[in-house]
Formats: C-alpha cells, sequence, structure tokens
C-alpha cells in the first residue's frame, strides 16, 4: 500500500556545499508522528519540503503519491496542511470567520462547505464565538488556534505542526491534544516538530529524531525515548517520567504520569 508520505534520499542545502539535510529515507503512515531534535537540526526545513515550499536539491517527496518536485505547492494544499509556528506569519484577514475560510476557499471548496468546515475547526478550537472579531485582538495563545483552525478547516489528509504548543498553557496544551487525536480516529495523518517531550509521550505514537539533518532514530515512541544516551548525542532528554522511574530503578520504561501511576497501583 501506498504511505501517505514517501522521502527517498532526501538532501537538501539553502546555500551550496551547505547541506542542511543530508540523505533521508522515511514513510510516513498514519500513526500520529512527532519529529524532535535540536534547534537547527533541519525540522522546518524538512516540514517545509513535505509541504513543497522547498524542493529536494537531491532525493524526492511524494506525497499521497505525487512528487512534490512536480507539483504546485497550490495543487498540494489540497492534501498537507502546515500551521506556523508564529501565527503572525499565517494570519492576514480582520474577521476571524473570514480568516479561516480563506484556506478552504482557496484549495477549492464551495461557499458552504467552507464555511461548514470554519465552524466546525473554530468550535473544536473553542473560538466559535468570536467569530466577528478581529484576529489580531485576541491573544497569542488565541492566535495560535485561529491559525489551527484555519489548517484544519481545509480538510487536508495531511496535517502539520510546527511547535502547536509554544504560548499555550495546560489548557491549551489539552486543547491541542485532544485536536491531534481526534484527526487521528478522523484517519488523517499528523505530523508535529516539538520540543516538549512530556507532551511527545502523553500524544503520540511514533517518534523521529533529527540530528545534523539526518534522521538518529526513528520508532515507536517508548522505542525512541530508551535510547538516553543516543538522545542526549542530540542534545535531548527524556520524558521527566522516564528520568524519575530510572532514578527509581524502575525496570520497566514508564512514559507517562497516567503509566506511572498505574504501575504504582499494580504492584
Ligand atoms: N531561509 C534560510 N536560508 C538559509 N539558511 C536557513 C534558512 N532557514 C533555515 N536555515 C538554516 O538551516 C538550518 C536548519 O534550520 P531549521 O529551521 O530547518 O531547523 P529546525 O530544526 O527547525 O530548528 P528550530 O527548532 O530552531 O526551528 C539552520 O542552520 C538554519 O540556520
Amino acid at each position: 500500500m501506498m504511505s501517505e508520505i514517501e522521502v527517498r534520499n532526501l538532501h537538501f542545502s539553502y546555500t551550496k556545499g551547505q547541506e542542511v539535510l543530508a540523505g533521508i529515507t522515511l514513510d510516513l503512515n498514519l500513526r500520529p508522528t512527532a519529529i524532535i531534535g535540536q534547534n537547527g537540526a533541519g525540522k522546518t526545513t524538512f516540514v517545509k519540503l513535505l509541504k513543497g515550499l522547498l524542493k529536494p536539491t537531491e532525493g524526492d517527496i511524494f506525497v499521497k503519491g505525487y512528487n512534490t518536485k512536480e507539483k504546485s505547492v497550490a495543487f498540494l494544499a489540497r492534501y498537507i496542511g502546515l500551521v506556523f509556528q508564529n501565527p503572525n506569519d499565517q494570519i492576514f484577514k480582520s474577521k476571524l470567520i473570514d480568516e479561516v475560510m480563506f484556506g478552504p476557499l482557496n484549495i477549492g471548496q464551495d461557499e458552504k462547505t467552507a464555511k461548514r468546515n470554519s465552524l466546525e475547526a473554530l468550535d473544536l478550537v473553542g473560538l466559535r464565538n468570536r467569530i466577528n472579531e478581529n484576529p489580531y485582538d485576541l491573544s497569542l495563545s488565541d492566535r495560535k488556534l485561529v491559525s489551527i483552525a484555519s489548517i484544519l478547516a481545509m480538510d487536508t489528509d495531511i496535517i502539520v505542526f510546527d511547535e502547536p504548543t509554544i504560548a499555550q498553557d495546560y489548557r491549551g496544551k489539552e486543547k491541542i491534544k485532544d485536536i491531534i487525536r481526534y484527526l487521528k480516529d478522523k484517519g488523517k495523518l499528523v505530523i508535529t516538530i516539538i520540543h516538549d517531550m512530556d507532551f511527545v509521550a502523553e500524544t503520540f505514537e511514533r517518534v523521529i529524531v533529527f540530528n545534523r539533518g539526518k534522521v538518529l532514530l526513528d520508532g515507536d515512541t517508548r522505542f525512541v525515548y530508551s535510547y538516553r544516551d543516543k538522545l542526549r548525542t542530540a542534545s535531548l532528554e527524556q520524558p521527566y517520567v522516564m528520568q524519575l522511574a530510572q532514578k527509581l530503578d524502575i525496570e520497566k520504561p514508564l512514559l507517562t504520569v497516567d503509566e506511572f501511576t498505574r504501575w504504582l497501583n499494580d504492584r
């Protein structure tokens, strides 16, 4: 079966001779997937390539079977949505509902479908009662939720988030966690660049570790996080619960607070 995304021997440089991505081959399927790695590892560059905003210097990327080199960004936008790290890079309308409807209309949804999808997306992020407000009057965390709703409303099969939890408090993070689970249940591929290891442990099934333009580790979340020393070479830490369990000489690789308490209670 064809994967949602196929990456084959991907190389990319902004400047000749300085490779930011140095040979990546992987498939992305329906499991919610986190991309982690230190600053400058090439994560944002990678997702811009998936979206077709950048084209491989060498190698190929296939999104739903389409080679990104041969398709325009507008064409690919029907299949893959990207929520930028900074919502201000994305917001440009003065009314919230127009902002969220812009993307869906732009990829060819009719007015009625666009409106329905936009209201549903705004419901999901908890901003449906504010559709007539100016996005710029909202707080940064709410603006981020607007930019998420704008992409959800496009109803693409693949959704990429770049650091969705930045500027979010506990409630915002829980909301984003729920959205990711909801999208998975709807059969969408969710890919997320993220620095919050505890959030990753609680939310994602697969983790890909980028290091100096290459994939250092890739696999089930528990498997990847069990490589403490390898993660350290990429300046990454294990989730706190896992660190705690190790300090307590618990052999079981416990990832989350829930797992930890269940383990305690079952003892
Ligand atoms: N437009 C650009 N022109 C030239 N170099 C760039 C450009 N964008 C990024 N780079 C360089 O490419 C490398 C990878 O950057 P990228 O933003 O992909 O990393 P990242 O893993 O997403 O980091 P961060 O977590 O800081 O966002 C960095 O060395 C960066 O300086």
